[in-house]
């Protein structure tokens, strides 16, 4: 039976995909064999002996301790691309919100008194403060191009509106996946300066951590506008607030509320939605329950964000998989194991990703507790199983 931990709340339909004969499930349980998680902060978290893997149902990874695992040949999945719609759709609201001014013109309209005669004199004469403008022939600036931004870039595109990506490290597969009318900018500061409004869709690292600061809003047009549904951090909030208050920038749309930003007037925060439609927590769900399941029953890696990708046929009587650092000699050391061991390979696969590599074995036999430990002594191994 194997023990799954949840850290959040994980849709039904990818929970229904692990066999209630084979897996418990539990936001409570002990020695689990793998944690199931949303935003949940794992950094504090004492690491269970008993894990295997960490399936995040969403994109971002920054908060769970990937380093750390990694060290421990604990594989980390999540889910590319599962929720890009529901932010895409959640960033064109975003880019209404903001042009037409809707959050304050609703506050108006909801704060109207008198009867309905008075309500429609005042609405005629206070609508003209809410005048907006109009999203073709501006320029939308898209901060990283991956599942997310490159959807967005595609949509607004539709749209009528410009598009100018910034992401020196797309992959291949996202750039083919772009309309050929989004023009690149070589630099931030080029996307940011041609830009009317711009949006974040970058993970949270070193080298994003208050990527829009005072400085680089220097470089921006007068009243632009700037969403940030990737991350609280990535937006240095305080410059930011201190430009809507100058009227350097127009307005300021996140999904990620703090209390210098949530009741500044030019500011419209949501609490972390970008994800949380039914469609997307579902698509979520059931990719990392999928990937998890695999992974525990085959050792096959899809989607994880620290282990080579890897799949293999099963074949043979059973299979090991091992876990170690990426340093020369350790496949031989662990055939050489199984040779001494008098156990044949059927099947073997070897791949390594930074400073790890794994690696998955189908032997003729079986193997027993005694090959585990032998091949767990060598130096540099992190992780066996047999399954
Ligand atoms: N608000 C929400 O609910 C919500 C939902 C999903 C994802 N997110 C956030 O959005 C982020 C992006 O998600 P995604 O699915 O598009 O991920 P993704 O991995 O598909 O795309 C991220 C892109 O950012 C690019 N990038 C990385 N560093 C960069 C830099 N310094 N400058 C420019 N580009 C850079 C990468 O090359 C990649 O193409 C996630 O990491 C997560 O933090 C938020
Ligand atoms: O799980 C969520 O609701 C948010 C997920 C989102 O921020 C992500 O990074 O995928």
């Amino acid at each position: 039976m194997f023990k799954i931990l949840t850290l959040n709340n994980i849709s039904v339909a990818g929970l229904n995909r692990l066999p209630r004969d084979k897996y418990e499930v539990a936001s409570e349980i002990m020695h689990p064999d793998a944690i199931l998680l949303r935003s949940f902060k794992m950094h504090e978290m004492e690491i269970p002996k008993t894990l295997k893997a960490v399936g995040r149902a969403g994109a971002g990874i920054n908060n769970i301790p990937v380093e750390k695992l990694t060290s421990m040949g604990i594989p980390v999945f999540n889910t590319p691309g599962a929720n890009a719609n529901a932010v895409k759709e959640l960033v064109v609201a975003a880019l209404l919100i903001a042009s037409r001014n809707l959050t304050q013109a609703w506050d108006y309209a909801r704060n109207l008194e008198g009867d309905d005669a008075s309500i429609a004199k005042a609405v005629e004469a206070g609508k003209k403060k809410y005048a907006g403008t109009e999203l073709p022939g501006k320029t939308l600036g898209v901060i990283g191009l991956g599942a997310i931004g490159g959807r967005i870039a595609n949509a607004v595109i539709g749209l009528g509106m410009k598009v100018i990506g910034y992401d020196p490290t797309v992959t291949i597969q996202h750039a083919w996946n772009l309309s050929a009318e989004v023009q690149r900018a070589l630099s931030f500061e080029e996307l940011l300066s041609e830009a009317d409004y711009i949006t974040f869709h970058v993970p949270l690292i070193d080298a994003t951590k208050n990527m829009l600061n005072a400085e680089r809003i220097k470089h921006m047009k007068n009243n632009a506008i700037v969403l940030n549904f990737a991350r609280g951090g990535i937006v240095d909030d305080d410059a930011v607030i201190k430009a809507l208050d100058e009227e350097k920038l127009y307005a300021y749309i996140n999904d990620f509320p703090t209390n210098e930003n949530k009741n500044h007037p030019r500011v419209v925060s949501l609490p972390h939605l970008g994800a949380s439609t039914f469609e997307a927590e579902e698509n979520c769900a059931v990719m990392v329950a999928d990937q998890i399941q695999d992974y525990l029953e085959n050792g096959n890696i899809t989607n994880s964000v620290n282990f080579p990708e890897m799949k293999m046929p099963r074949a043979g009587a059973s299979r090991i998989t091992i876990s170690n650092s990426n340093v020369p000699n350790m496949v031989g050391q662990i055939t050489s194991v199984l040779a001494d061991s008098g156990i044949n390979i059927v099947d073997m696969l070897n791949k390594s990703r930074g400073d790890i590599a794994y690696n998955l074995v189908d032997l003729g036999t079986g193997a027993d507790e005694e090959v585990v430990n032998k091949i767990k002594q060598i130096e540099g191994v992190l992780a066996v199983r047999i399954i």
